[in-house]
């Protein structure tokens, strides 16, 4: 692992949770963009050598939608920079992590994306990410 690369944060409304980061980190986002894979619509602010990604759900049938259901607005996940990602999911897959998705799938922010299930994880959702064009 290389670095934190973003925290997914869950929220209702992506235009009101903009404006409350922007005010709280001083700085406007950098990109919004919308994974219809996902059913989300995302934006990003830049904080160092990491990244907040607030996520809204475009539907009922998406992960942030089914978590707002039982959850308040937060932190959803957590993402994790890797170099090698097939590597690294052997690598998990030995230590006996269980993945949702082995298959690496288009994220947003041009990143290959896979999570890990919570259950194997401290109850914590882990995302791996990797660069689009070196996979
Ligand atoms: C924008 C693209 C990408 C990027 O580039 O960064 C993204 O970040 S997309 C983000 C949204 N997509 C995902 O989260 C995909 C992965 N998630 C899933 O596949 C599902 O959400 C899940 C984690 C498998 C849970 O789905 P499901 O089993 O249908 O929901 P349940 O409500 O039944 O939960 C089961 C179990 O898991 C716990 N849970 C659910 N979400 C989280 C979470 N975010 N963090 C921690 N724990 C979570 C939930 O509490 C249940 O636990 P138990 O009650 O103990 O069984
Ligand atoms: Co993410």
């Amino acid at each position: 692992m290389i670095k934190i690369e973003h925290l997914g944060i869950a929220v209702k409304d992506l235009e009101t949770s903009n404006e409350l980061f922007r005010k709280l980190l001083g700085k406007p986002l950098y990109k919004e963009e919308t994974v219809d894979s996902e059913a989300v619509k995302t934006s990003f602010f830049e904080l160092g050598e990491s990244k907040l990604e607030l996520l809204e759900a475009m539907n009922e049938d998406s992960a942030i939608a089914k978590y707002l259901d039982k959850n308040r607005e937060g932190i959803h996940h957590i993402a994790f920079a890797v170099e090698d990602m097939n590597a690294e999911i052997q690598r998990l897959k030995n230590e006996g992590f269980q993945f949702i998705n082995e298959t690496p799938k288009e994220g947003a922010d041009n990143k290959w994306v896979v999570f890990l299930h919570p259950k194997t994880t401290n109850g914590v959702l882990v995302e791996l990410c990797s660069d689009r064009k070196i996979l």
